[in-house]
């Protein structure tokens, strides 16, 4: 009697599990591969979907002995928010390479998109300087996505993570691609920022010998230098002006320490991964029912709208459908103000070049 009842709660809990997809193009790279590592380690996720233009078998193969624990279903994954009819077993993941229709492949029935496809930093390059060689790529993959993972016969409502960049344009392309296709949803679709966030809050508690984990500190405007705005003011901490003003220029310029540190071979991987793993979870979470997911990211907002700003980082409430509430900066301090001055110009000509870029 005490048996069965085990095994049937056993049963309902596996038949109630989410059952989530994940997508990563790109996945072969020095933010894919971790990346994906961490998210075969999420036990929400039940397909892993890697795909690359090189080494997307040999990254599958070798995830795919890890012997993580989360759902699998023999028959592809059912959409996001439907239960399973198995019992736990091992997630399954599945390389793709570009040939035999792999992107297709890859990208069918994917509740989440990750995107860090694309070259990084050298030294002295901003990220703009990647626009030339990054906008091709990130716009024909948003074509793809257009086309296998957002039409009504496969998943239409796959969140897209956009993590190549210059961020503060590839969103917009990503956007202007969807809009194209006639399936932008911008409650789905987010400019990964929350490596600005991991980093001011590992900045601060360094100084004020604090547990990082637990150091909240809000970062809002876009991801490229002085288009990134700590809002240091509305932590719980006090700093002085001279520890404000360093900062802000290191929480700024956090990626140039990595880029310099990696002397040519790339910049900020294994942090990244971190911060797009703890994003996707993020989104899973939501999605599954959670309440009160609250994330920073770049998403098209009203915040600067009647700037002529379409798209803003800024904390967001996540529900089942992506974006559910947008929060305003809050107080500024007269630092604070003029950092989002000087943030404005900037935004508006990296949003621009992107939309022009697809139009
Ligand atoms: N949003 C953020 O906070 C951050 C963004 N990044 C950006 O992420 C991007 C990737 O950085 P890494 O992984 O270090 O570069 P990487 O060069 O190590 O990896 C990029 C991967 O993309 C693949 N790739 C190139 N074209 C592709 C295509 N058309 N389809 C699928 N895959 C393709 C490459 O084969 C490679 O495996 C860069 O643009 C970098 O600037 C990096 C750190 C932080
Ligand atoms: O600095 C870079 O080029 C990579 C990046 O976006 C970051 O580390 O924040």
């Amino acid at each position: 009697m005490f048996t069965s009842i085990v095994a049937k709660r056993a049963f309902s809990t596996a038949t109630k599990q989410k059952s989530t997809k994940v997508t990563v193009l790109g996945a072969a790279g020095g933010i894919g591969q971790p990346l994906s590592l961490l998210l075969k380690r999420n036990s929400q996720v039940n397909h892993l979907s890697v795909y690359d233009i090189v080494n997307a078998p040999g990254v599958a193969a070798d995830l795919s002995h890890i012997n993580t624990n989360a759902v699998r279903n023999p028959l592809g994954a059912p959409p996001m928010g439907e239960s399973f009819d198995l019992p736990a077993r091992s997630l399954s993941v599945t390389g793709h390479g570009p040939e035999n229709n792999g992107l297709e492949t890859a990208l069918e029935g994917s509740d989440i998109v990750v995107i860090p496809a694309g070259i990084p930093r050298k030294p002295d390059m901003t990220r703009d300087d990647l626009f030339s060689t990054n906008a091709s790529i990130v716009r024909d993959l948003a074509t793809a996505i257009a086309k296998y993972a957002l039409q009504l016969k496969h998943s239409p409502k796959a969140h897209v993570l956009i993590i190549s960049n210059p961020v503060n344009s590839t969103v917009p392309i990503v956007a202007e691609v969807l809009k194209l296709h006639g399936v932008f949803d911008p409650k789905r679709l987010f400019g990964v920022t929350s490596l600005d966030v991991i980093r001011a809050s590992r900045f601060v508690s360094e100084l004020k010998d604090t547990d990082g984990s637990k150091t909240k500190i809000t970062v809002v405007g876009g991801h490229s230098g002085v288009t990134i705005v700590p809002l240091l003011s509305q932590s719980s901490h006090s700093f002085t002006e001279d520890e404000i003003k360093a900062l802000t220029h290191r929480i700024q310029f956090g990626g140039d320490e990595v880029v310099k540190a990696k002397n040519g071979t790339g910049s900020a991987t294994l942090s990244m991964a971190f911060a797009g793993a703890k994003f996707a979870n993020a989104l899973i979470s939501a999605a599954s029912g959670k309440k009160t997911v609250t994330e920073p990211t770049y998403v098209q907002s009203p915040l600067f709208a009647d700037e002529g700003i379409e798209f803003f980082a800024s904390n967001v409430d996540l529900g089942p459908n992506g974006v559910e509430k947008i929060h305003g900066l809050g107080e500024l301090s007269p630092y604070e103000e003029s950092l989002i001055a000087a943030a404005i110009p900037e935004l508006r000509d990296n949003i621009e070049k992107g939309k022009k870029f697809v139009a």
